[in-house]
């Protein structure tokens, strides 16, 4: 059979393969991009719109029950319509999707191939019932939920954050296996629209790779909401039972198990390289399946690359698309980007949400950092206080020595977005004290960031 030949292929339509795509594209060349279910990925479909989407619905439940607070009187009991916020979640995922794939459809010379792909050597890959081949071919295969070997897993029907984002109804119960990123948003979500919610971890805390005293204010402030925890939950198991489903949290001391109506899945992401056919093109991957890249995100094997979630660099939407640009802007443009180029940062979209950027206390030190921290609670933050929403704090980390940004944390109202003014400093290789002579404007969170850079104060 001949195969079909294209200048480059593209496998995985997420976060990096569509724009690689309609740069080659735009470039003169013929582009195959193959995607063997949903345009998007998990990002738009399954991951950070839908559930930003359900954060959102899960907030504004929260604020109406705290009415009363900001002086406003609500007649009546405050309402969860589910079927109307899954359609809201699924509506925003369906247009996103739409909206991408109009955008593939009107690139003249690109063909969307709707097929699983699979390599058959090192240019040529099988598309169902056909091969195409290309001298570049462009990774984005992305990852799935891990579901560990549980006892018993195979007999209950568990949620993944696929499927969870199709109820219809508010669990009675819902038992959330893993305390990090994608079970806290999904725990918190459900509690506010009205679900008993129990979160299970194994570790001794939540949202492990955080500081303590990040993953401390967090387990407080889901705490208060009513969210139960059990940590250190080691040999998880589960049974069908009689009003649900049976956890069981811990092997050692026998009997506690939690009863819940659903569970969740939240135990981390494993990437979707094991039937990508990568020994048929000789791809080295880690011992966990992660591709193995160069900074140049170039796999061992010449004219082939891996970007976003499977090639182990990054695990976000935006590290994603960094990997597009630095693939793009290296083969069109003649650049010299390299993903260890960019500060890692992330958002942790628990309300108030956390915003990451740099190291935190405990890698710098780990790192043989002498550092100063500054730090402020949220309560003497005024834009905070004036919200109503003065929890958490914020956080800046700095080598002693240099001066220069390592890390931010700001845990509060718009976290995620006044990260960005530490984060940007890093990127600029500034100093805290250049930080501290920045003017911020008034009321906002990120005002105080210039404060705190400059009541540093040194760190064992
Ligand atoms: C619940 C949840 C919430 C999240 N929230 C955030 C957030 O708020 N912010 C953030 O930055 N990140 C978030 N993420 C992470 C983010 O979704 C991912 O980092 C991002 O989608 C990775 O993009 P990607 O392009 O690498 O892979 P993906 O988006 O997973 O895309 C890979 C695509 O490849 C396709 N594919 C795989 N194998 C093949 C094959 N052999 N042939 C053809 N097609 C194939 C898949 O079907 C998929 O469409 C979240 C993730 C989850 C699960
Ligand atoms: N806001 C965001 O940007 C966002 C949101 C969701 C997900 N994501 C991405 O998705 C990735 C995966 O998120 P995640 O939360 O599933 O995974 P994770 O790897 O961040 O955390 C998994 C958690 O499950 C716990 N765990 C692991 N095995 C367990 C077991 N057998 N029993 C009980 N607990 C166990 C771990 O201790 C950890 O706390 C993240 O690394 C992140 O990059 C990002």
């Amino acid at each position: 059979m001949s195969a079909r030949r294209f200048d480059a292929i593209v496998v995985g339509a997420g976060q990096a393969g569509p724009s690689l795509a309609g740069r080659l594209h735009d470039a003169g060349m013929r582009v195959a991009i193959v995607e063997r279910h949903l345009v998007g990925g998990t990002c738009v479909n399954t991951g950070c719109k839908p559930t930003k989407t359900l954060v959102a619905s899960a907030y504004a439940a929260h604020l109406a029950r705290r009415a009363a607070d900001y002086g406003v009187a609500i007649d009546g009991t405050i309402g969860i319509d589910m079927p109307a916020v899954t359609r809201r979640v699924q509506k925003v995922a369906i247009d996103s999707r739409h909206g991408n794939e109009q955008w593939l459809a009107g690139m003249t010379n690109l063909t969307l191939i709707r097929e699983h792909a699979r390599f058959v050597g090192p240019d040529t890959m099988r598309v169902g019932g056909e091969e195409i081949s290309a001298p570049r071919i462009f990774l984005n295969v992305g990852g799935r939920a891990s579901i560990p070997d549980f006892p018993g897993v195979d007999e209950i029907d568990y949620l993944t954050n696929s499927s969870i984002l199709h109820l219809q109804e508010v669990p009675e119960h819902l038992i959330v296996v893993g305390g990090s990123y994608i079970g806290l948003e999904f725990a918190q979500s459900y509690a506010r629209l009205g679900a008993k919610v129990t979160v299970i971890e194994k570790g001794p805390r939540i949202v492990a790779r955080e500081d303590e005293d990040v993953s401390a204010a967090i387990l407080d402030i889901l705490s208060r909401e009513g969210i139960a925890f059990r940590l250190n939950a080691e040999c998880i198991r589960f049974a069908k039972h009689d009003q649900g489903i049976a956890a069981g949290v811990n092997c050692t001391n026998g009997d506690p198990q939690v009863i819940g109506s659903h569970v969740l899945i939240a135990v981390g992401r494993r990437p979707n390289t094991d039937d990508l056919g990568l020994d048929a093109a000789g791809v080295k991957t880690d011992e966990r399946g992660y591709i193995r890249v160069s900074d140049r995100l170039e796999t061992n094997v010449p004219g082939i690359w891996a970007m976003g979630d499977c090639n182990g660099r990054g695990a976000f939407t935006h590290t994603a698309y960094n990997d597009f640009e630095i693939v793009a802007e290296n083969m069109l443009d003649g650049a010299d980007r390299k993903a260890t180029d960019r500060v890692p940062c992330y958002g942790l979209f628990v309300d108030p949400p956390l915003g990451r950027c740099g190291m935190g206390e405990a890698e710098a030190i780990a790192k043989g950092h002498a550092i100063k921290v500054g730090k402020r609670a949220m309560t003497r933050v005024g834009r905070a206080v004036e919200k109503g929403e003065a929890l958490g704090f914020m956080k800046i980390v700095v080598d002693a020595d240099t001066d220069k940004i390592l890390g931010g944390a700001i845990l509060g109202p718009g976290g995620d977005e006044a990260i960005h003014s530490i984060l940007d400093m890093m990127a600029l290789g500034q100093t805290a004290d250049r930080l501290r002579r920045t003017v911020h404007i008034h009321p906002t969170v990120a005002e105080l960031i210039p404060t705190i850079a400059g009541e540093l104060k040194p760190k064992e």
